[in-house]
């Protein structure tokens, strides 16, 4: 993340730059302002006008300056939080599939939305202030310094054990901040789990149950939030004091130099009307050093959070399927629960397969690792030959097509549904439309193909929610079809026909979890295995 973070800090520098010559124009209006108090206290009229002129014309390029600021400030901001956004998304897409299911992903969510805005607020924006407010401190220190060293040595001690002192009191907020961001990933997992199951509650009527942990967590983040509030509101006021003694030393000293004949009136007005530059940064540093700390360290939670930790070194790029898939040995266990054992078995192309087998048996289990969700714990897949975990994943995903049980719908017409955003003949669609038995539910739809399926799906039944992920396996083009419960939302007489249609076709490798078996297809399967008892055996060869 700190890279692309990085990415953009040539806009960054270019920023600051425009904050410099912002404060070097104030600076040198600074200057003037002394020379104009100092001749109306010497009643000089000559060099008035000049002075005054010059003032109203660096003030207009002042706020041109600090309007470009602003532009260039908004639009840094902008483009470096959309860069960490889309490198966060694309890296959430590169998870291996098993170590993305793990986790939930509330835990995503919580980390675009919650932490990269805390990120743009605290970091991004937090570096960004902070680097100007340093700007304009050297600036002023360079004025200052230019009339009079010892007051500038003066506010400088002062300041600097000020800047000390916040930091060192700053420091239980820090914690407090990077706890509460702790809170906040659970509570939005825990708020999208409470609305996933919004039907169960309201059918079983277990909102009050709901109510009462909702109260509890609600209030458990407030609490905190409430500690760091409390917390920083006292802190800030020791703050404040420390900058009130700082302010009083200040004038006293300017003052008594201006008595010993040290220091213009003109001077004591400059130092004073610059003072908050002066202190400013290290109020600014001790209120946004805690934030950028706790923010820098949500890079790492990011990163983490992108990590596989199943690092297979990935080489072999596959040019489709050739000849057969082998499982040596495989053996697979969730934790101690071990549901598969020493698993042999050969998958040869374009075999028709059947996969049969009580429930929690491991029929899915076995998918899973034939569709490379995660890697047997011993043993080896091998397709063609090759080892399927050193296969990349992009040239493997493209040999295999899959129909979940669970089939998400994209917010799109029907076409694209379809299509999935790929460039596909009017014919071919056509042909897939009717192998998957979606041809009648099509002719019947007003829009045709250019209906749009609402809301993952809301406005279609289950059974052409699964009519519509057989038609987009059948358009993938792919090596391998795989199938979990493909059929189980379809009456008898569909699911029998697309089943048929699906085994007819030769060039197609295909494999069927099914607990609906249809007694006048079973003869077109070459195998039936029966997956229990952590092994796979053949129950009958065509
Ligand atoms: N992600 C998981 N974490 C832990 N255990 C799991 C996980 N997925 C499945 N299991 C367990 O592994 C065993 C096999 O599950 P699997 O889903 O492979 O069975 P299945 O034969 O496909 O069942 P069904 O026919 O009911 O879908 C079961 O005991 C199940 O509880």
């Amino acid at each position: 993340m700190n890279k692309v973070y990085k990415k953009t800090f040539g806009l960054l520098l270019a920023a600051l730059f425009v904050g410099l010559l912002s404060s070097g124009i104030n600076g040198y209006m600074s200057l003037l302002m002394r020379d104009l108090v100092d001749l109306t206290f010497a009643s000089e009229k000559p060099g008035f006008m000049g002075i005054a002129l010059r003032l109203v014309f660096f003030a207009f390029v002042l706020f041109l300056m600090q309007t470009l600021l602003s532009v260039m400030k908004g639009y840094y901001r902008r483009k470096t939080n959309l860069n960490l956004k889309t490198y966060y998304l694309r890296g959430v897409f590169n998870k291996n599939i098993n170590e993305f299911n793990r986790e939930s992903t509330a835990k995503y969510v919580s980390h675009i939305t919650n932490d990269l805005n805390t990120i743009d607020l605290d970091y991004i924006d937090g570096i960004f202030e902070l680097a100007l407010a340093f700007i304009s401190f050297f600036v002023i220190i360079i004025v200052i310094g230019g009339i009079n060293i010892e007051i500038l040595g003066i506010i400088l001690v002062v300041s600097v054990l000020m800047g000390f002192l916040s930091n060192a009191l700053s420091g239980p907020v820090k914690k407090l901040f990077l706890e509460r961001s702790g809170l906040y990933e659970k509570y939005t997992g825990y708020l999208s789990e409470v609305l996933g199951a919004f039907r169960i509650i309201r059918v079983n009527n277990l909102y009050d149950r709901i109510e009462h942990n909702f109260r509890d967590r609600s209030l458990h983040l407030q609490q905190k939030s409430y500690q760091i509030e409390k917390t920083s509101t006292f802190i800030y006021a020791l703050q404040n004091f420390t900058i009130n003694l700082t302010v009083l030393i200040v004038i006293s000293v300017s003052v008594y130099y201006t008595i010993l004949g040290k220091l213009s009136f003109g001077g004591v007005i400059l130092i004073l009307s610059n003072f908050q530059s002066l202190i400013g940064p290290f109020q600014r540093a001790s209120e946004l050093f805690p934030r950028i700390v706790s923010a820098r360290n949500l890079f790492t939670t990011l990163d983490d959070s992108l990590k596989n930790r199943e690092n297979a070194s990935e080489h072999i790029h596959m040019e489709g399927f050739r000849e057969r898939i082998e499982l040596d040995g495989v053996s697979y266990a969730y934790g101690e629960n071990r549901v598969l054992e020493e698993v042999n078995l050969s998958v040869r192309k374009n075999g028709k397969y059947l996969i049969v087998g009580p429930s929690g048996g491991g029929k899915s289990t076995l998918l899973k690792l034939l569709r490379k969700y995660f890697s047997p714990d011993r043993g080896r897949i091998l397709v063609d030959g090759q080892n399927l975990s050193e296969i990349t994943k992009e040239s493997f995903f493209r040999s295999i097509s899959n129909v979940e049980q669970q089939v998400f719908m994209f917010d799109d017409t029907l076409r694209n549904n379809l299509t999935l955003y790929r460039d596909i003949t009017e014919e071919k669609l056509t042909r897939a439309i009717r192998e998957a038995g979606l041809g009648m539910f099509v002719e019947k739809l007003p829009g045709g193909l250019d209906t749009v399926i609402e809301d993952n799906g809301r406005n279609i039944s289950g059974g052409e929610r699964s009519r519509i992920a057989i038609a987009r396996a059948l358009l993938n083009d792919s090596d391998i079809l795989i199938l979990d419960e493909a059929f189980q939302s379809l009456d008898y007489d569909t699911a029998r026909e697309i089943e048929r249609t699906i085994l007819s076709l030769e060039q197609l490798t295909v494999l069927n979890v099914s607990h609906i078996i249809i007694k006048e297809n079973r003869n077109l399967y070459n195998q039936v295995l029966y997956v229990d008892n952590r092994k796979v055996e053949t129950l009958e060869n065509a």
